[in-house]
C-alpha cells in the first residue's frame, strides 16, 4: 500500500537555543513532521533531552506530528512520558526491551503509532513477527547516536527486504529511513522502498530550508 511521501526533519542538528523557532521554520518551508532523537548515554553513547522538550514544542504551539526515536534502554517508562509529551510517533529498537510485543502494545494503548527500529546490523526477520503491531518500521542508515554520518549503503538491501515484507503484509505500515539521507542519495533510498524520510544535517546545515527541502522532494519523486 503506497504512503504519501513524508520528509520528518531530525532536529539533532538544529539550534536548540531556538527548538522551536527552527521548527516552526522547518515546517513552513514545507517538512511533513518532526523527528526527535531521544539519546540516553547508555543505549547510545550520546545524550540529548526528555519529554519535557516534546511537551515544551506542544506548548510552544507545534501541531505538526512529533516523530520520537526513543534509543534508550529500559524504554517503556519514556514510552508512558512521550505519549503524556504529545509524541505522535514512538518508535524503540528491539535490543531496548525485553519484551518487544508488550512495549509495542503500550504505545497504541497509549493513543500513539508504533514504530519499530532496526539498527544496521540487524536484521529485517525482527520486524516479521510484530508486524500487526507497527505502524512504522524505521531501517537505520547509520549506527545510532550522532547526527552528520555517512550512509551505510548495504542498508538499501535491507530497505528492499523491508518493502517487501510490508508489502506482503498489506498492512499501511511505514517504512522510514534515518540516517546520513541527503539530496545526493534520497533518490535511491526512495527506489529501495522508503516513504518517510529523516534528514537532520541536510537540512538543517543548509542556508535555505525550503530550498533543501525542495530539492530532497525532486529527489524522490525524480527517484
Ligand atoms: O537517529 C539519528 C542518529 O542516531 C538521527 O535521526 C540521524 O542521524 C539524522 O541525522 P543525519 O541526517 O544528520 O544523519
Ligand atoms: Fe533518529
Amino acid at each position: 500500500m503506497a504512503q504519501e511521501i513524508f520528509i520528518a526533519p531530525s532536529v539533532l542538528s538544529a539550534d536548540f537555543a531556538r527548538l522551536g523557532a527552527e521548527c516552526d521554520d522547518v515546517l513552513e518551508a514545507g517538512a511533513d513532521m518532526i523527528h526527535l532523537d531521544i539519546m540516553d548515554n547508555h543505549y547510545v553513547p550520546n545524550l540529548t533531552v526528555g519529554p519535557m522538550v516534546c511537551r515544551a514544542l506542544r506548548d510552544y504551539g507545534i501541531r505538526a506530528p512529533i516523530d520520537v526515536h526513543l534509543m534508550v534502554d529500559p524504554v517503556d517508562e519514556l514510552i508512558v512520558q512521550f505519549a503524556e509529551a504529545g509524541a505522535s510517533f514512538i518508535s524503540i529498537h528491539p535490543e531496548a526491551t525485553r519484551h518487544l510485543d508488550r512495549s509495542l502494545q503500550l504505545i497504541r494503548d497509549l493513543g500513539c503509532k508504533a514504530g519499530l527500529v532496526l539498527n544496521p546490523g540487524t536484521s529485517v526477520g525482527v520486524a516479521r513477527q510484530v508486524l500487526s503491531r507497527l505502524d512504522l518500521l524505521l531501517v537505520m542508515s547509520v549506527n545510532p547516536g550522532f547526527g552528520g554520518q555517512t550512509f551505510i549503503s548495504y542498508t538499501l538491501d535491507k530497505l528492499r527486504e523491508a518493502r517487501q515484507l510490508i508489502d506482503e503484509s498489506g498492512l499501511p505500515i511505514r517504512l522510514e529511513v534515518d540516517g546520513g539521507v541527503k539530496v545526493h542519495n534520497i533518490s535511491d533510498v526512495a527506489r529501495a522502498g522508503a516513504d518517510t524520510f529523516v534528514v537532520g544535517s541536510a537540512i538543517f546545515g543548509a542556508v535555505s530550508y525550503a530550498e533543501v527541502l525542495r530539492q530532497l522532494r525532486v529527489a524522490v519523486h525524480g527517484g
